[in-house]
């Protein structure tokens, strides 16, 4: 049998810390979800040697050849008989065949390519728009239904007009990508992928950014790569001049003195995050009727002509979006110091509204600092939304327009919904939630069942959820082909 090798990669959310995470001197709080991309290389039979075959099984006209030449030095060429392009497969061959082979070789590298290499991407459902299958079925948009829809289902279109979520297709896909390959050359070990912290995963890190930054032609924040790399976490970006020489000149350089985990230039910071146990971040994609505008450009421009007042507002954002991350986190510690307690105080609010969980004069003692912990988090992230609001009011764009004030207020408003808002740059496109999830709840005393009554039955706006929950997982990981639903017939069939 063909040696195979899997990487899966998670999406992200960035819950606070949008536009302020561009700046190195503040940081994003980002979650990785449950939805990811899978990545299978496989030695093969068929397609000879030097030649790569990539394929996206959910798009029509998505498979790419390319031959590879090691020397005298990695050029990876686009087969003239493929019908479409793809920057960014073809610049994560370029760039993680080059890196593989000044780690392990070009011999070593020819022996692996010696019979050419299939490779299939694929990523959950959730990372693309799901509106058209669920009307084909006639289901309604709820999570049940979501749950019908067969893994990784095709979207009957080419990649170029497909209806993408948010999660960070490119992000996950390029690390999936560049993580097995490094993997599949043993340029990193496999074991690396399932420590938390290894000299491998690092490497895949700057690998995965370095080729999102080429793809997208521009230094991002880099919190979706990190997010895809590590899982959750509190994210601080590293200085862009660590890739200024690389980006300037694709050509003649070698990758590895830049890209190795020991150069200091990498000054990233990742702190570990979570969200608490016996809650579930809810996630909708919303259609507006019309797109987001690019909001990025012109919000960094407002910050650059009203530095005093935008000073302002980032060190309040600053203050509010660490106590947010401070106070979630104190709620796990809170859960695992007496579990008992946290599920009995998690079941009670669950059946409140926020304003109410505080009011009860016969609160159990031991339940209080986790009431008033999930209060808290309540406030803050109404305070995040409120500076938010003015940041956009300022800067005049829409990263919470009122359409989503609306739509947020009914959801926030309900029993057992802790908070929430428009993630990452804001806009029209989606919100997150975060919802009390207390065991052994009936499905009519479930907040997540409110709010999904909340979500079907608003006009206003058109809401469909996303299936993802949390990703406890640490970020990018080694899989197994047959334990992934689904997985193995999406390779298989031609
Ligand atoms: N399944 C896939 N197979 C191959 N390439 C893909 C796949 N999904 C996405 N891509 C690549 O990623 C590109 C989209 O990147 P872009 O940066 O525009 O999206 P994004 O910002 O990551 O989107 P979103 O956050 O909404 O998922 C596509 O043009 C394609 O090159
Ligand atoms: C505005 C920004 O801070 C967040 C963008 O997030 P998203 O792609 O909208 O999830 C930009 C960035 O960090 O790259």
């Amino acid at each position: 049998m063909s040696r195979s090798t899997v990487v899966s990669s998670p999406g992200k959310v960035l819950i606070a810390g949008g536009y302020l995470v561009l700046d190195p001197a503040f940081s994003g709080t980002v979650v990785s979800t449950s939805s990811r991309f899978y990545t299978v290389v496989q030695d093969s039979a068929t397609i000879g040697p030097n030649t790569v075959q990539v394929r996206s099984p959910q798009f029509l006209n998505a498979t790419w050849q390319y031959s590879v030449a090691l020397e005298p030095s990695v050029a990876i060429e686009p087969f003239s008989s493929n019908t479409s392009k793809n920057k960014f497969v073809h610049l994560a061959l370029q760039s993680t065949i080059a890196l593989a082979s000044e780690i392990k070789g070009a011999a070593a590298l020819q022996q692996v390519l010696a019979k050419g290499l299939e490779i299939t991407i694929v990523g959950g459902n959730d990372f693309y728009s799901q509106r058209a299958k669920l009307a084909s079925l006639q289901l309604p948009r709820t999570l049940e239904s979501l749950s019908k829809i067969p893994p990784f289902t095709p979207t009957g279109q080419p990649l170029s007009e497909v209806h993408k979520t948010g999660l960070g297709s490119s992000a996950a896909l390029i690390t999936s990508l560049v993580s097995a390959l490094l993997a599949h050359f043993s340029a990193i070990p496999e074991s690396a992928l399932s420590d938390d912290d290894s000299e491998g995963r690092r490497l895949a890190h700057n690998l995965a950014q370095y080729v999102h930054c080429l793809a997208q032609g521009k230094i991002g924040s880099g919190f979706d790569v990190s997010a895809a790399v590590f899982g959750s976490h509190i994210y601080t970006r590293f200085n862009p001049a660590v890739l200024n020489g690389l980006m300037n000149d694709t050509q003649s350089q070698p990758l590895h003195p830049t890209l190795s985990p020991s150069n200091s230039a990498w000054d990233y910071r990742i702190e570990p995050f979570r969200l608490p146990p016996l809650t579930r971040m809810m996630l909708a994609d919303v259609d507006a009727g019309s797109d987001t505008p690019s909001l990025v450009g012109k919000v960094l421009k407002w910050r650059k002509e009203q530095s005093a007042e935008a000073d302002g507002l980032w060190n309040e954002l600053r203050e509010l979006n660490g106590a947010l991350a401070q106070t979630l986190l104190h709620l796990s510690q809170l859960h695992d110091q007496d579990p008992v307690n946290y599920a009995s105080a998690v079941k009670y609010i669950s059946s409140l509204q926020p304003r109410q969980w505080v009011a009860n004069p016969f609160q159990p003692p031991a339940e209080e600092p986790v009431v008033s912990s999930f209060y808290k988090v309540h406030e803050i992230s109404q305070e995040i939304r409120g500076k938010m609001r003015k940041m956009g009011e300022l800067s005049q764009v829409p990263i919470e327009p009122v359409e989503q004030t609306q739509l947020l207020d009914a959801c926030v408003s309900q029993a057992g919904v802790v908070g929430g808002g428009v993630p990452g740059a804001g806009g029209y496109d989606a919100i997150w939630l975060l919802v009390l999830n207390p065991v052994s709840c009936a499905p009519d005393q479930s907040p997540l069942e409110r709010v999904e009554h909340i979500w079907t039955n608003y006009t206003a706006l058109d809401v469909s959820p996303l299936s993802a929950t949390e990703s406890l997982a640490r970020g990018a990981r080694i899989e197994n082909l047959d334990s992934i639903p689904g997985l193995r017939e999406v390779v298989t069939v031609q």
